[in-house]
């Protein structure tokens, strides 16, 4: 594909819109000057010759890994000690998980129920036709006349700015691309998935399970699953894996569907574990070395310099927002022009705002919907890859939408009821609509109308793009861009863009997009404020050194906050139970979770200190965590890419991090395809006899059903992994030996038809049923 490479910097267009406020600064750019800070992000390697570069310790060496964090430490008499800052979630089913979403634009004013609705949940307050009527507050004459007077200095001060900033960091490049829709008919992951779905379906029984983390006693009773319907789990990555990855076990199928009544008890032991976990976290106090805070992800340009709508500047002014971030800086200009863009910038760098807000800029300025609309078109959708993803971005377009009352965003994912989104859908009209792929697709083809309104889509985004775009989502997304029109402008944001979808986002993209990456050439895709090792170590050591990692991590810092992710959702479940038997605090999520337990979860994860989150890759992209001391990766990470994205979950905004990724030898391979990632070897901590007979006892109270389906769903994922699966007698000694590691000396015996499906039938050493 020819490339051709551009002048980096874009003057603005003049006659774009700007800020009315009284308040607006609109000082030269050029009053700011760069400081160390700036010259040292855009040139570390300047400073390093000049002596002023923090020594990168990390990138060199092996050397004994501690977890301790550089970053400030509250004083022992920190109020926070011995009581866990966690808050039950409002949230009291699933279905309130699109209303909450909704809801939070205007809190203030949008608090009442919805009366009619039979289900009792939680309304939207105002109906989306009451606030159709409402005038828009900006009269796009006058906003033109004001650009005509305004835009300029504002579009130049801002260009100005952008000038100063973005040689360093910014590169754009303009592909010649095709446009049009690729035909790809021969899609197995695709096609794998429905067979998953439909095996899936297929089961019936299963035991129901309480909240992951809570003791044993906390579970259920058993209870009848419903089928799992095509589209409600579009998100879990899982599934998306490899060919047979998600094999599984009927208990994976209803855990999907059950309901939440199992939280009667989460306090108490939230209370029970935190107090145990915080008397050790209190006993010593090691100074840091640094504020653990930098500002190199953002620019010096002010929100207030840009061509934006007074009523979003003050709604980014509560949201604390002052200065752009780098990505917001250089995109934001290209966005406003109506160009289309594929936009690379690092995790946790705002990458949700910097598409939202020209996105709503564009919406501020399309011509007002008329009152009497039957079908009010949606004008900005945006997709995401899963629902959590999807419930957040909904929220920053709340929190950006703060001033427009006669604006609105809905979001539509898997795991809720499709009636429900309908029923709201039709009583609360929105412009913005944020959606998973599969249930977006749902509605397309079952929800009335629904077709009608996405002919008024003027913005198509696509969050994750990279992984929107591989083969487990791509037929999804086709049928969507299928669905919205051709004259629409497309934006394409991720924190990894790898070269086979540089190739073909021609599928959405026209052929002049605007690629803008902020990651500097020859940089690594990471933080650099974010120390990663790794750690080699014989699999059945692994649970052993997860838990001397998390033990020493939490005596280190009393503010911890852990993600540890796992390879498959059945095998999440498993460490979860294990850790929760070591009286660690800890949460479990994960795709065989029901969505309303998902949100309170991830609603607990995002607002409490001294909680371990034990996950699979629902959590690898684009969760906002804020304060994430610690991201630890048990087992081979999908790809490079899903690992930048899961140690991604630390260092956001600046801050430091640490991510340690544990592999046993034979996975030591994944290293060379994330060479030019500064993961360096660590040695495993020491465990001392007694932390083994722990860990051992605790792994004997496991119970034998989470044991068998964490088995099953290893062997399914290794399997699918092209070169551990390459070799099938292999790769089942190797399942083998991690049964052993559960502590299970014959492996749990597999259903025949699934192991038929897997590929492994009559495989030395495997157990039939
Ligand atoms: N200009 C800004 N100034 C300060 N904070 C900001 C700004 N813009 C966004 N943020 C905040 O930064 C955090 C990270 O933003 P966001 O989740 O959009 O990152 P991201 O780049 O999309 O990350 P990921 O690649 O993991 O999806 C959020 O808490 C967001 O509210």
């Amino acid at each position: 594909m020819p490339v051709k490479i551009l002048p980096p910097f874009r003057f603005l267009n003049p006659c774009l819109p700007v800020s009315r406020f009284q308040s607006m600064n609109l000082k030269p750019a050029n009053q700011y000057s760069r400081t160390l800070p700036i010259f040292g992000r855009v040139f570390p390697f300047k400073l390093k010759y000049l002596g002023l570069a923090p020594p990168p310790s990390h990138h060199f060496g092996p050397r004994r890994l501690s977890t301790r964090s550089s970053r400030p430490r509250p004083s022992s008499t920190s109020g926070f000690r011995g009581e866990v800052k966690v808050s039950k979630s409002l949230m009291e089913d699933e279905a309130e998980l699109s209303d909450w979403v909704s809801g939070l634009k205007d809190d203030s004013f949008r608090t009442r129920f919805n009366d009619d609705d039979s289900e009792g949940e939680r309304g939207t307050g105002r109906s989306g036709r009451d606030s159709m009527k409402r005038t828009r507050e900006i009269e796009s004459d006058e906003f033109g006349d004001f650009n005509r007077r305004r835009g300029r200095s504002s579009a130049e001060s801002f260009s100005r700015s952008s000038r100063k900033n973005g040689p360093n960091s910014v590169a754009r490049t303009r592909y010649e691309s095709e446009s049009g829709i690729e035909d790809d008919d021969d899609d197995d992951e695709m096609h794998s998935r429905k067979q998953i779905r439909s095996f899936r379906g297929g089961n019936s029984t299963l035991s129901k399970r309480g909240g992951g983390g809570l003791r044993r006693g906390d579970r259920g009773p058993q209870k009848q699953a419903h089928l799992v319907s095509e589209g409600e789990d579009e998100d879990e990555d899982e599934e998306l894996k490899g060919s047979f990855k998600g094999l599984l076990s009927e208990e994976d199928s209803e855990e999907e569907e059950e309901e939440d009544d199992d939280d009667d008890d989460h306090d108490e032991v939230l209370k029970k574990n935190a107090s145990s976990l915080f008397g050790a976290a209190a006993k010593e106090a090691v100074p840091r070395s640094s504020t653990g805070k930098s500002d190199s992800y953002l620019s010096e340009t002010r929100f207030d310099q840009c061509p934006i709508s007074p009523l979003s500047l003050k709604a980014i002014k509560d949201a604390g927002y002052e200065k752009m971030t780098v990505v917001q800086e250089a995109t934001l200009p290209v966005i406003l022009k109506g160009k289309d863009v594929l936009a690379k910038a690092k995790t946790g760098t705002g990458k949700t705002v910097a598409f939202l807000l020209p996105s709503i800029e564009i919406l501020v300025k399309s011509p007002p919907i008329s009152r009497d609309q039957k079908r009010p078109p949606i004008v900005v959708l945006v997709i995401c890859p899963t629902r959590e993803l999807a419930s957040q971005a909904a929220a920053e377009a709340n929190t950006l939408l703060k001033y427009h009352p006669s604006l609105g965003v809905q979001v539509v994912i898997g795991g809720t009821r499709l009636a429900l989104e309908q029923k709201r859908m039709q009583a609360n009209p929105c412009q913005i609509l944020v959606a998973t792929p599969g249930r977006l697709k749902d509605h397309i083809e079952n929800t009335a109308g629904f077709a009608t309104r996405l002919m008024g889509v003027k913005v198509l985004v696509l969050d994750e793009a990279d992984h929107l775009l591989d083969m487990g989502f791509r037929k999804d997304i086709e049928k969507i861009i299928a669905a919205v029109p051709k004259q629409r402008q497309t934006l394409l944001f991720s924190a990894t863009v790898p070269e086979e979808v540089r190739q073909i986002c021609h599928i959405a993209l026209k052929r002049d997009h605007e690629f803008i990456n902020t990651v500097q050439e020859g940089s690594e895709e990471t933080h650099s404020q974010v120390r990663q090792t790794h750690i080699i170590a014989p699999l059945d050591k692994h649970f052993l050194l997860l838990y001397a990692l998390l033990k020493d991590h939490i005596a280190d810092d009393v503010d911890y906050k852990v993600l540890v992710f796992c390879t498959t959702a059945m095998v999440t479940r498993l460490v979860a139970d294990l850790l929760g038997e070591l009286n660690l605090n800890v949460r479990e999520i994960h795709s065989r979770k029901p969505q309303g337990y998902r949100t309170r979860v991830s609603d607990e994860f995002r607002k409490s200190k001294g909680l371990i989150l034990v996950t699979s890759d629902v959590s690898a992209r684009g969760v906002d965590y804020p304060d994430v001391t610690l991201v630890i990766q048990v087992g081979l990470p999908s790809d490079k890419e899903q690992y930048i994205h899961r140690l991604g979950r630390t260092g956001r905004k600046g801050k430091e991090g640490q991510g340690i990724l544990l592999l046993a030898p034979w996975e030591e391979f994944f290293l060379s395809t994330a060479k030019d990632l500064p993961i360096t070897k660590a040695e495993a901590p020491l465990v001392d006899p007694d932390t083994r007979k722990k860990v051992e006892r605790a792994l004997s109270q496991v119970e034998m059903k989470s044991k068998e389906a964490a088995y099953q769903a290893w062997l399914g994922y290794y399997n699918s992994n092209k070169k551990v699966g390459r070799d099938k007698v292999r790769l089942v000694e190797l399942a083998n030996e991690f049964s052993r590691t559960m502590g299970l000396d014959n492996p749990p015996a597999i259903p025949k038809l699934i192991l038929g499906k897997m590929g492994l039938r009559n495989v030395p050493g495997l157990r039939s049923k």
